[in-house]
């Protein structure tokens, strides 16, 4: 993967909540109507995510005809968000929420309409409140096989997550969403 992200030396390792999903569990939405991974999200992304081993999750996203930027091919803002909803995921493997301060993605090869996505992503360690994320994409295989990192590798991405107090990061703007949840407040 390129990338100008510094990674600190010297971080802490990451914990993985007490009671987190099972490796290959489906991941949870965190809000239905996320844009991410929000099954009620009318034009979004519909990430499918699964708990993996250690630190790790993988996701799957199928590249829809509304998700054009360049003649057939990805906008680099949506393979954005799909690495900026994985990598989020994986932060609520230690059970905590944490918004992204900081995005870096190698957008390294052209993704056309129509390809299947499949992230895998880790937590690389923490710092006080920081959170350092490393995710990658690939191509699955045209034959639908999904059962590994087998495709191309098509993108890369570095996520700064910090930890957040979720009653009062999201006080003011939870109002205005549909969807209420004691968690943020409501
Ligand atoms: C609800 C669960 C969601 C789960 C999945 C969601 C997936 C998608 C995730 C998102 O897209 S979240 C939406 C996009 N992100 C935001 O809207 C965040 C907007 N920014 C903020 O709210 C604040 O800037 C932020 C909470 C990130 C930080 O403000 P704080 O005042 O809490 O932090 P502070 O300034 O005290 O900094 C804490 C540490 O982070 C560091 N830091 C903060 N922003 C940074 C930055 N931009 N670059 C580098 N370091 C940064 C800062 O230097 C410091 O490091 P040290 O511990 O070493 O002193």
């Amino acid at each position: 993967m390129k990338s100008t992200f510094v990674v600190p030396d010297g971080l802490e390792p990451a914990q993985r909540r007490s009671d987190a999903l099972a490796p290959g569990d489906r991941m949870p939405s965190h809000n239905p109507m996320c844009f991410g991974c929000g099954p009620d999200a009318p034009n979004g992304l519909h990430l499918d995510a699964r708990a993996g081993e250690g630190m790790a999750i993988t996701g799957e996203m199928l590249v829809e005809p509304h998700f054009e930027g360049g003649p057939g091919m990805i906008h680099g803002g949506i393979l954005s968000s799909a690495f900026d909803e994985i990598m989020g995921m994986n932060v609520m493997l230690m059970g905590v929420t944490a918004v992204t301060a900081v995005l870096d993605v190698d957008f390294a090869k052209p993704i056309q309409l129509g390809s299947r996505l499949r992230f895998s992503t880790e937590i690389l360690g923490t710092q006080r409140r920081k959170i350092y994320v490393r995710a990658v994409a690939h191509l699955i295989d045209g034959d639908g096989n999904s059962g590994g990192d087998t495709g191309e590798e098509v993108g890369g991405a570095h996520g700064l997550f910090i930890i957040v107090d979720p009653s009062v990061h999201f006080r003011e703007s939870r109002a205005k969403s549909q969807f209420a949840s004691p968690e943020f407040g409501a």
